[in-house]
């Protein structure tokens, strides 16, 4: 059965582990299921105990403490994909796979002092010995996909689950057939406040007071890190992109001068036009809520949002993510006219392309922004919640 059943009856209290992390692609569905669970407990006078399992340096590390949840963490090791069985064995490699057996340990003693009802694992090298350790301590592990393919971490983890949330329909023909009675698919949980940004918020909060409001506005991001071949693409288009739309760049923390720098060479009457960021925090859903159109990395986080937002988007995807997952995210959804994706080498050329007739004609914006509101799944999170709880009260 591959679709939630029946709504489960909501306990008065629920003790949760939550694993994963690493980038916001894996971070933020952990989040938002954790505070879905929360509601829908603290609505029947029940109470989540949550414990956040992480790494020191992932996203979750900022995020789990920032919301008020508890986090602890464990060592773990990136294990380096290559079909090259001697780059396999780089000395990074051996060290990290070194430290897996001292994290499961780490874990385990974690997950059996805590006792959760339920281990949710989404993803990211972390989520690994937390989700060996449920096994070990016999606790139900639900692991949630957001990729089309099983990522790394939970092909490890999938003959421990109990369930496998999948985030697309098109995740079961993929499965080992094995693994098919185990899956269920939820869409992938985004932050509610993703859904309730307003225009005039960004506005205020960013000091966008020089864009021209007569303009289309375009948001670029290239993830949490910034994209350096998005931020070179769209530099060389920069004087062109401004005579027709304001721009906000999210560019990543580590690229912010060399653009300021180039800006600098802008003329003043465009340059206001242009507001440069790092990263965007809690503002992000009034960035979005303002954004006529998005130049983005095809991550399924960012996917997520915009589909289930219905925004139109120009797609320049990772060429190097696992099984080129990003590039079949934007063809999935430029096949049905709910995107426009670049594979392939990039030129500002070929972004002018791409966005000119988007930013000239309102009309073919609203066609593309309704395409992609068929894919958006905006009750995903609610979904997961559902798993979460029949998985604990079967257990
Ligand atoms: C390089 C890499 O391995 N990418 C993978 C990573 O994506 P990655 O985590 O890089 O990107 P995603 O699109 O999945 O998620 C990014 C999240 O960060 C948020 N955001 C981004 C920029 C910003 O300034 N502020 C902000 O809040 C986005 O709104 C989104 O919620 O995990 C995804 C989900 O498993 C995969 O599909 C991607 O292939």
């Amino acid at each position: 059965m591959n679709t939630p059943s029946a709504i489960p009856p909501v306990p008065t209290s629920f003790r949760l582990i939550v694993t994963g992390g690493g980038t916001g692609g894996h971070t933020y569905p952990a989040l938002t299921a954790i505070r879905t669970l929360q509601a829908r407990l603290a609505a029947g006078g029940g109470a989540l105990d949550v414990l956040w399992i992480g790494t020191e340096e992932g996203l979750e590390a900022r995020v789990a403490p920032a919301e008020g949840i508890a986090f602890d963490t464990v060592v773990t090791g990136k294990i380096r994909r290559s079909s090259n069985p001697l780059k396999m064995a780089s000395p990074a490699n051996v060290r990290d796979m070194a430290r897996v057996p001292l994290g499961v340990a780490q874990a385990r003693r974690i997950v059996s002092g805590f006792r959760p009802d339920v281990v949710l694992a989404t993803g990211g090298y972390v989520a690994v010995p937390a989700g060996l350790a449920a096994r070990m301590c016999k606790r139900p592990l639900v692991l949630h996909e957001q990729t089309v393919r099983l990522g790394l971490a939970n092909r490890k983890l999938a003959g421990s689950a109990a369930r496998i949330a999948l985030s697309s329909d098109s995740s079961l023909a993929l499965l080992p057939e094995q693994l098919r009675p185990l899956a269920v698919v939820t869409g992938n949980p985004i932050r509610p406040e993703v859904l309730s940004g307003h225009p005039d918020k960004a506005v205020d909060a960013l000091n966008l007071y020089g864009f021209e409001r007569g303009l289309p506005t375009v948001y670029v991001t290239g993830g949490a890190q910034g994209s350096q071949q998005i931020n070179d693409v769209v530099r060389d288009a920069l004087p062109w992109l401004l005579e027709r739309a304001n721009v906000i760049h999210q560019c990543g923390p580590a690229n912010v001068e060399p653009l300021r720098r180039h800006v600098a060479s802008l003329h003043p009457g465009l340059a206001a036009r242009y507001h440069l960021t790092g990263f965007v925090g809690p503002e992000l859903p009034d960035v979005l809520a303002l954004a006529d159109l998005v130049v983005s990395r095809s991550g399924a986080g960012t996917l997520a949002e915009l589909t289930a937002l219905g925004k139109p988007a120009v797609f320049i995807p990772l060429a190097t993510s696992a099984g080129n997952e990003q590039a079949h995210n934007a063809r999935h959804l430029e096949e049905s006219g709910a995107a426009v994706a670049l594979i392939g080498e990039v030129t500002a050329d070929r972004l002018v392309a791409a966005a000119g007739p988007l930013l000239t004609d309102p009309a073919r914006r609203a066609a593309m922004a309704e395409r992609a509101r068929a894919h958006g799944r905006p009750d995903a999170a609610d979904r997961l919640v559902d798993v979460l709880l029949s998985v604990a009260a079967r257990s």
